[in-house]
């Protein structure tokens, strides 16, 4: 399992070398949270900060776009230096617009759906991306609760990868991620998750991730 730590519980005033401790601890990707104040209830990052990241390290930079009318800013992150653009299915009627778009940039399309949305919703989408994006925790805040009963979209989604080889996508869980639910998830078919306040909330990111990294691998 990959663990992608999420710069949203990092230090502010000093990103570049928040990325830099995981980057040389191994980390696989950065996942940048983008929030808009309207879809979710919290503003965060804008394509600027993506674009300073980007001069600051070589790792794949996934953003994960909390903002209504994704398809709209698509562009705007492929400038600024994002690998994957991940966008949630209830933030616009125009969900295949929106993927076909950043595939058509060039960025890796991911499909993000909140705690109360079920797999069915994305079906059709499903052809398209590269990677899902299953929230087990309601978007907006870092440091909240793990909802466990979200690992039954995982086992749902890797079931659907396993029957459909044309299928190509990665399965990633976001929110409450830490030494005592990553085990769980590691279980359940998850191949990425995002961790924030356990790499960044306290101790030393580097250890944090490495613990991290240890339990995944032990539970696979
Ligand atoms: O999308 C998010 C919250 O909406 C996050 O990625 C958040 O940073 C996860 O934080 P934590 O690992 O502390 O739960």
């Amino acid at each position: 399992m990959q663990i992608a730590p999420s710069i949203l519980s990092a230090d502010f005033g000093h990103l570049a070398r928040a990325v830099d401790a995981v980057e040389k601890a191994g980390a696989d990707r950065i996942h940048i949270d983008v929030m808009d104040g309207l879809f979710v209830p919290n503003l965060s990052f804008g394509p600027q900060i993506v674009s300073v990241l980007r001069q600051e390290t070589t790792l794949p930079l996934e953003v994960h776009l909390m903002v209504q009318h994704p398809e709209e800013w698509v562009k705007t992150f492929a400038d600024a230096g994002a690998d994957m653009l991940l966008v949630h299915l209830e933030a616009t009627p125009h969900i295949h617009r929106a993927l076909s778009l950043i595939k058509q940039t060039g960025m890796e399309p991911g499909v993000v759906i909140n705690p109360g949305t079920s797999v069915d919703a994305i079906d059709m989408v499903l052809p398209i991306v590269k990677q899902v994006l299953v929230m087990t925790v309601d978007p907006g805040f870092g440091g909240q609760e793990f909802i466990p009963e979200m690992l039954e979209k995982t086992d749902e989604l890797a079931t659907i990868h396993d029957r459909d080889e044309s299928l190509d996508f990665k399965i990633e869980i976001d929110g409450g991620v830490n030494p005592g639910t990553i085990k769980l998830a590691a279980k359940h078919g998850v191949d990425i998750a995002v961790a924030g306040s356990a790499v960044y909330d306290g101790g030393n990111p580097a250890d944090n991730l490495h613990h991290l990294q240890k339990l995944a691998a032990e539970a696979e």
